[in-house]
């Protein structure tokens, strides 16, 4: 079941769901809005490598915000820590937003219970777009859980802002036969 807005800012009263900065006017009927944090991140990297911790530059956007270029990914995150110990979340972008072309989120969806930090978002645009700090950007919708909650303890644990993948962190090769079939 999905909570509505007015269940969402009922729990955030309890302390049940945590949205940092938490504003009324941002409930939707079955989600609330978030905005984009003045940080991305870019990999420098011609070829990403899980095994490899990637490299990046650091865009950290004024109030005049930043063009993002096509063909390139981005990493940004949302300005609020948000999660619930008693919910799992999924995010989406606006409609507002991803009419304009952007993507802010198109493989990684879900946030387990547990998990309550700032998300890091996946960004890409099919066209020259400027994108400002604090402009919502997509929704973060609650689910009840059936079953024990079970609290979140991954990589990503106690994030502060946007995260790079930490795929590496991990032996991506443990328990498997790796076969080498090109460079
Ligand atoms: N676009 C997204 C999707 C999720 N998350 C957050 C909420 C998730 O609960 C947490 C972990 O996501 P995954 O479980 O998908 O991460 P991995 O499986 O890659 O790593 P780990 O198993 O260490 O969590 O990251 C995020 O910041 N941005």
């Amino acid at each position: 079941m999905i909570l509505t807005g007015q269940e969402i800012e009922q729990q955030v009263a309890q302390g049940r769901v945590v949205i940092d900065g938490f504003d009324p006017a941002r409930i939707e009927p079955n989600s609330y809005g978030f905005r984009l944090a003045d940080t991305l991140l870019r990999y420098d990297d011609g070829v990403l490598d899980p095994a490899v911790p990637p490299r990046y530059e650091r865009l950290v956007m004024d109030d005049g915000g930043l063009v993002l270029e096509p063909h390139r990914f981005y990493l940004g995150s949302t300005l609020e820590a948000m999660g619930s110990e008693h919910h799992a979340a999924t995010l989406y972008a606006c409609r507002s937003v991803a009419t304009l072309g952007m993507w802010i989120q198109f493989s990684a969806p879900l946030g387990h219970s547990g998990a309550i930090f700032p998300w890091t978002l996946e960004i890409t645009v099919a066209q020259r777009l400027r994108v400002y700090p604090g402009m919502v950007v997509g929704k973060i919708a609650f689910w009840a859980l059936q079953g024990q909650p079970h609290r979140y303890a991954g990589k990503y644990t106690g994030s502060r802002s946007v995260v790079p993948s930490r795929l590496a962190q991990e032996s991506v090769h443990a328990g498997r036969e790796l076969v080498v079939t090109g460079r």
